[in-house]
């Protein structure tokens, strides 16, 4: 059978996707806030405070607003989610983990029965607060999912590359991820997915991935051919399935970092002169973003590697074209982020996190060679840094904690992998608290809803537009605008968010998850989530 990228599944009904018009679990009662068929339109105030310093160090702070219009497009597009690695363990499984939701299926396991759900994204899985009822005086906490018209995971239709012609049902196997009771319910339509042939650089991943690469684009290194054909590709899904849109997402292996050469990636020009001459060191990934970036379609990075080159970022600005990344943020880093906000904003000196792990999947084989190990080693030392930073009591300018990072590959343990963490840190009087973690997590059951996650924020995201209000509030004729093309609104499922060049990078998963919460709310014309509750102390 020629390979091709396989519808992964229609909507709810089975069928076609209907785009179905919004149904609102709520609707905002403000002058600022104005529904129509097909848009919500807010006027927003967004207060905050900017800080002098003076010349005798003590500071200034000066409450500020600006009043934004939010436009968001309420029609829910039919989408296809195109993932790079597709026969991976997180590929097979995000893909079997849809089809299973969207059938609603149970299967038996040794504990008794089990159902799909979508535990672990934080859309489809948490709430949000939004408000207090006006008799009872009681939080009214509502699904996440509902806050904006969002795209429902059961209707993504799901394609995709990888250098293993493996169908999905065999690539599912392959995985050891997903219990036998279920993988027979959805191996009939997972047999007939199979992934598109791809781009393979074997100087960029390991060696020993190279026994499965037998599903290859011809060239083994960067050229515009390789562009052009993702490109087409890309093109050829869209118009097979009558989508809206496409969402490439990378979840192939990690590469080793490109070095950043002046005149060959650090510029949009030079970057794709340098495809062109086929220069090679322009890694698989980043001509993946690139031909993403091209034809339009938010390109989204889940592992560690270096894929947004400076040339890459600047392409995507000139492009207006959404790119997002690094590397999911599943579970021993995602505990990490967690830990070590609390800990700091706790006023605890956090003063050594030796943090180990070994796992037996196809990933962790990558992760065997050195310069692969690299790329994680990265994304998985400097999730601590903002938080550090912000605590001028607890750090000395330059002061950190001593962070190790361990990663082993043991075959046995399959997808389950084992991370092993010890937080050491100074406490009162001379004190120490040690913190040792066991945490055993199946990794690709973790990563895969923060791929849902990223698809539906990304193309939420692709929804909204904005334009600054004047002063005193009246609309302007300026025209709306995309958010900056580097979506940082992603950095809660990722290990190191990508930014805006010059913004700052925040990693403490809490304050991840309020921008991310608030933005969403401010599209509707409602306020921060703030945990004041005045009601309850002024009476
Ligand atoms: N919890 C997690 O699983 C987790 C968390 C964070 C990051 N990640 C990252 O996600 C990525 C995928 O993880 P996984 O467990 O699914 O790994 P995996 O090795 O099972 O899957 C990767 C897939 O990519 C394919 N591939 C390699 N190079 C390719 C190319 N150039 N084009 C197309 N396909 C290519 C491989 O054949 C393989 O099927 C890895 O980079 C990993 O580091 C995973
Ligand atoms: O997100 P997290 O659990 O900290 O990080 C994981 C690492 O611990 C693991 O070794 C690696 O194979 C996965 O790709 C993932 O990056």
């Amino acid at each position: 059978m020629a390979p091709h990228a396989e519808v992964g599944m229609g909507s709810s009904n089975g069928v076609g996707y209907a785009a179905a018009a919004p149904k609102d679990l709520f609707k905002v009662d403000s002058p600022n806030v104005v529904y129509s068929d097909t848009e919500i339109n807010t006027k927003y105030t967004y207060r905050t405070t900017k800080v002098t310093k003076g010349d005798d160090g003590k500071y200034t702070a000066t409450p500020t607003e600006t009043v934004y219009d939010f436009k968001v497009d309420r029609k829910v597009p039919k989408v296809g989610m195109m993932l790079v690695g597709w026969g991976g363990n997180n590929g097979t499984t995000v893909t079997a983990g849809i089809i299973a939701n969207r059938r609603g299926l149970t299967w038996d396991t040794r504990e008794g029965p089990r159902t799909a759900n979508y535990y672990g994204s934080v859309i489809m899985g948490s709430t949000m607060k939004l408000g207090t009822d006006a008799r009872t005086n009681e939080e009214v906490n509502i699904p996440f999912h509902d806050i904006l018209p969002m795209v429902h995971p059961n209707d993504l239709v799901i394609g995709g590359w990888d250098i293993s012609g493996m169908s999905l049902a065999d690539a599912m196997d392959r995985a050891g991820v997903l219990e036998p009771t279920l993988k027979y319910q959805v191996r009939k339509e997972m047999a007939e997915m199979r992934p598109l042939p791809s781009i393979y650089y074997p100087d960029f991943i390991a060696a020993n991935q190279e026994d499965r690469a037998d599903n290859l684009i011809p060239g083994s290194k960067a050229c515009n051919a390789h562009v052009e054909q993702i490109r087409r590709d890309i093109r050829d899904f869209k118009a097979a399935h009558a989508l809206d849109k496409v969402i490439v997402q990378w979840t192939a292996n990690t590469e080793r970092y490109a070095d950043i050469i002046p005149g060959v990636n650090d510029t949009a020009d030079n970057l794709l002169r340098a495809i062109e001459a086929g220069h090679d060191e322009v890694s698989p990934s980043t001509v993946f973003a690139v031909a993403s970036i091209l034809e339009g379609a938010p390109f989204i990075n889940g592992s560690p590697q270096n894929t947004f080159v400076p040339g890459a970022i600047e392409l995507a600005e000139r492009h207006s074209a959404f790119i997002g990344g690094d590397d999911f943020k599943s579970g021993q880093t995602k505990m990490k982020s967690a830990l070590v906000d609390f800990l700091i904003s706790a006023g605890i000196k956090l003063t050594s996190i030796a943090s180990y792990n070994h796992l037996g999947n196809n990933d962790g084989k990558n992760l065997s060679s050195q310069k692969q190990f690299r790329s994680k080693e990265i994304s998985k030392s400097n999730v601590v840094d903002d938080m550090v930073a912000a605590n001028s009591v607890l750090y000395k300018p330059g002061e950190h904690p001593d962070h190790t990072v361990v990663i082993k590959y043991m075959p046995a343990v399959g997808d389950n992998k084992r991370a092993l963490d010890e937080y050491y840190a100074e406490i009162f009087m001379g004190g120490h608290q040690t913190i040792s973690l066991f945490n055993v997590c199946e990794d690709s059951l973790l990563a895969s809803p923060l791929i849902i996650d990223l698809v539906l924020v990304a193309e939420m995201m692709s929804r909204i537009q904005w334009k600054a209000a004047s002063s005193d509030g009246a609309a302007t004729t300026k025209e709306f605008k995309n958010f900056h093309s580097v979506l940082s609104i992603l950095s809660y499922m990722l290990k190191a968010p990508l930014t805006p060049p010059g913004t700052p990078v925040v990693n403490a998963l809490a304050k991840q998850r309020g921008a991310l919460t608030n933005i969403f709310r401010a599209c509707v014309g409602l306020e921060p989530e703030s945990d004041m509750t005045l009601e309850h102390k002024l009476f």
